[in-house]
Order: C-alpha cells, then sequence, then structure tokens
C-alpha cells in the first residue's frame, strides 16, 4: 500500500454540510508507512491487521472513539474498503440528530428527545417493543441509528461453514475498541449454547446486511434499531440504509396511530408462513406478530395471496403472454400488494413493470411505472443508492423517447 496513493471516493455526499467530490484517503494499514497516515483519518487506533488464510488482501479492525456522539464505530474490513469509509466516519452531523430518539436510554442521551414519536413499552408475547406515541404519517422516518459495528461479510460464510480462525481475534479487538461496549453487549444471543464467539452471535443474531462505498457485502450492527423493534409479518416499518452517511432509519411503511406497535420485518417482505416459520428459526423465537397471531382463514388467504404474486410473476414474463393479458397480470398483482401492503417492494416491482411495458413497446406505461418506482425507491432505498441511479437514467431514456415519439406503439 502506497499512502500517497487517495483514490476517489465512490461516494457524493448529499448532506450539505459535507463537500461534493473530495477524493477518499489512501488504504492504511498495519506497516509502518501506511500509519504515518493515521492522523487524517478518524480512526482513533492504529489499524489492527490480519492476514487470513484464503483471503488475497488483510482484514483490519479500524475505530473511532468518537463517531456517534463518542458511541464509538468498530469496522472489520479490507484496507481499500475502510478508505471508503473516511468520510462517513468523520461526518460530525449524524450525532445530534441520531441521539434525539434514544429517549429510553437516559445515560446516552445528550439533548432533549424532540420529535420522538414513539415510546418503548411491553409487548404481550415479545417482551419489550416499541409503540408509538403519537400519530405517524406515511413515509416519515420514525428513528434513525448509526453503527456500533460494520463487518466484513469475509468472517461469516453461510451458517454450516465455520468462519476463519482468525475470527474471534478480530472480534475481540473491534469490541475492546468500542467506546460504548454496553451498548453492543446489551443486546440479544441466540446461540449461546454453541461455540460462538459472543461477537460473532451478537452480529449474527442483529445485523442488518449491508453493501460498504466499494460494493462489498457486509454486516451492520445498529443497536437502538436492534434492541427495540420486533419483527412483524406485516409490518408497519421498514429499514432503510444509507450508504453515504451509513445511517439505518426506520420508515414508516402506511399511517401510524399512537398505541399501534412499530414492527418491521426480520425477513425479506412478502413471504408466506411456512418460508417465514423456517427463516425465523435463526432468530430462535415463535413469532407471535399480528399475522402470525391471526385466525388461520385470514394466514392461509394471506399466504394465497403472497404465492399468487410469484406465480403472476412468472406468467407476465412468459413470452407468448398478449398485451390485454399482461395488463390483467399487472392489475391483479397490483391489487395484492396494496392488500398485502408490500410497500417497500413497489420500487422493484414497478421497475420490473417499466421493462415489461417497454419490451411491449408501451413506453407511456413503462415510464408510469419507473416514476412511480423512483418515487417508492427513494423513500425505503438508499436516494443515493444504484437502484435509484439507475431508475433515474431509464426515465432520463424514456423522456427522451416520449418526446422524439420514436417508439413501436403498443
Ligand atoms: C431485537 S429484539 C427486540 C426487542 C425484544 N422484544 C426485547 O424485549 O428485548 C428481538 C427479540 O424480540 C422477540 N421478538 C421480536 N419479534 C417477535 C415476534 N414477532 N414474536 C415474538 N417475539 C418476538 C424475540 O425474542 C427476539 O429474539
Amino acid at each position: 500500500i502506497t499512502p500517497e496513493v487517495s483514490i476517489q471516493c465512490p461516494w457524493d455526499p448529499v448532506s450539505p454540510f459535507r463537500l461534493r467530490g473530495r477524493s477518499c484517503p489512501a488504504p492504511i494499514d498495519d506497516d509502518s508507512e501506511s500509519s504515518a497516515n493515521l492522523a487524517k483519518t478518524p480512526w482513533t487506533h492504529p489499524p489492527y491487521c490480519l492476514s487470513l488464510a484464503h483471503v488475497e488482501d488483510k482484514l483490519c479492525v479500524y475505530s473511532s472513539s468518537a463517531f456517534n456522539d463518542n458511541a464509538g464505530i468498530s469496522i472489520i474490513a479490507h484496507p481499500s474498503t475502510a478508505a471508503t469509509l473516511v468520510q462517513a466516519v468523520s461526518n460530525p452531523v449524524p450525532a445530534w440528530y441520531a441521539r434525539q430518539h434514544i429517549a429510553h436510554s437516559p445515560s446516552t442521551t445528550t439533548g432533549p428527545a424532540k420529535n420522538v414519536k414513539y415510546k418503548v413499552g411491553t409487548i404481550p408475547g415479545k417482551g419489550k417493543g416499541v409503540i408509538a406515541t403519537r400519530h405517524i404519517d406515511q413515509f416519515q422516518t420514525i428513528m434513525v441509528s448509526f453503527p456500533a459495528m460494520i463487518v466484513d461479510n469475509e468472517l461469516f460464510p453461510a451458517e454450516e461453514d465455520e468462519g476463519p480462525v482468525e475470527g474471534p481475534r478480530l472480534f475481540r479487538k473491534a469490541l475492546a475498541q468500542l467506546t460504548d461496549r454496553e451498548r453492543f453487549l446489551g443486546l440479544a444471543r441466540s446461540r449461546e449454547h454453541q461455540s460462538v464467539d459472543v461477537v460473532e452471535d451478537v452480529i449474527r443474531t442483529n445485523a442488518f446486511g449491508i453493501t460498504t462505498l466499494d460494493g462489498r457485502d457486509a454486516k451492520g450492527l445498529y443497536p437502538e434499531i436492534a434492541v427495540t423493534l420486533n419483527h412483524g409479518c406485516d409490518p408497519n416499518a421498514y429499514g432503510r440504509y444509507t450508504k453515504g452517511d451509513l445511517a439505518m432509519s426506520a420508515v414508516a411503511t402506511r399511517d401510524i396511530e399512537p398505541g399501534e406497535e412499530i414492527t418491521i420485518s426480520y425477513l425479506p417482505l412478502g413471504m408466506p408462513t411456512t418460508i417465514r416459520r423456517k427463516s425465523l428459526a435463526n432468530w430462535g423465537f415463535n413469532c407471535t406478530c399480528s399475522l402470525c397471531s391471526a385466525p388461520k382463514e385470514a394466514r392461509d388467504a394471506s399466504d394465497r395471496r403472497r404465492e399468487r404474486l410469484v406465480e403472476l410473476y412468472y406468467a407476465m414474463r412468459e413470452p407468448d403472454t398478449e398485451y390485454d393479458t399482461l395488463v390483467e397480470l399487472t392489475r391483479e398483482f397490483v391489487d395484492i400488494v396494496q392488500i398485502e401492503r408490500l410497500f417497500p417492494k413497489v420500487g422493484e416491482y414497478y421497475q420490473a413493470f417499466m421493462k415489461l411495458y417497454y419490451d411491449y413497446g408501451d413506453v407511456e406505461s413503462a415510464y408510469r411505472y419507473a416514476r412511480t418506482a423512483l418515487k417508492f425507491a427513494e423513500t425505503f432505498a438508499d436516494p443515493e443508492g444504484g437502484f435509484c441511479g439507475g431508475l433515474r437514467g431509464d426515465i432520463r431514456l424514456l423522456e427522451d423517447l416520449l418526446e422524439r415519439g420514436e417508439y413501436p406503439q403498443a
């Protein structure tokens, strides 16, 4: 690693408090030459690196004690990934707004809990949970959390495989360098009976899957969200991750009234009961959410609708599907999405519709679906992420086609 080399940061921050187009600092690791650059970074400890047997580059622990109002962060990543995280970790902006929602944790609250529309209370059958105290509008951000840890998925092979033997050493260092260790250790574990490292267990049980700016899959641990929000199979909130500032927010998928429990889905949305049960086994609890505890007929009806969505998805793609049939199938699909309230998936679904209608030469409908897809994606996905960027490009292309009128009519 050559310290002088500065790579172009793949992120143009949206925040007005940060500069556009700044380059990322050079990657640094534990060799003496590169650690001379430590002062230019937010890292408060020298990188602690291990060369893993089957991995090309080193994996290192990077920590910043000041991050997120001194809660601290530890990151286990390749040096090149850590370099792309420097901007987000240096950003002092999140502190005031990340902390304003932690009303239930006075020891860590530095300011008045303004705008907090919920409280933490007891939920029958689920332990603690989050309850709305005021009306929350659909699409509103309910809470924001910043990560205590980010770990490259290299340390998390498939459940049945053993992780690299060096894993526990990296995990231990990451925990030791965390300012607020209680915030981490207070989280649930689900493999206490097995010989799994505590840090690994906490992360496997509570972390969200995220992608770093350089496209690496990782796990992000967001304690405030993980410790409070219970799982719902028909949730009224959705976890939205924004790469540029590393925030995870809970966004309302529909209007929420005071007294309602706020839930997110721990699983991909839209799964039928049997698959949900199997997947939830990973968390080791019997789901008592509104859908799982609904009468059997209601659950079966929901399952049928969810299974029907998959059938429709394939039927719409059949090459011999007539245009009129496509329109009918789309209507049925949209109706089910409404009934099952799968609003965070509208971006993805409507993007697929855009492609299909375009293939049928119906550019006007393709354009309408693309616009709606973008509106939902900007709410539930990362507005600066690749999915939204791709949609914006598609919309420009479709606008251009519509303006020129140069396309075969449906
Ligand atoms: C991240 S914690 C959420 C807060 C937790 N209720 C508590 O009191 O600490 C996840 C745990 O909450 C419980 N939980 C979450 N969603 C649930 C659900 N839908 N049904 C039953 N228990 C649930 C399970 O014990 C699960 O392991």
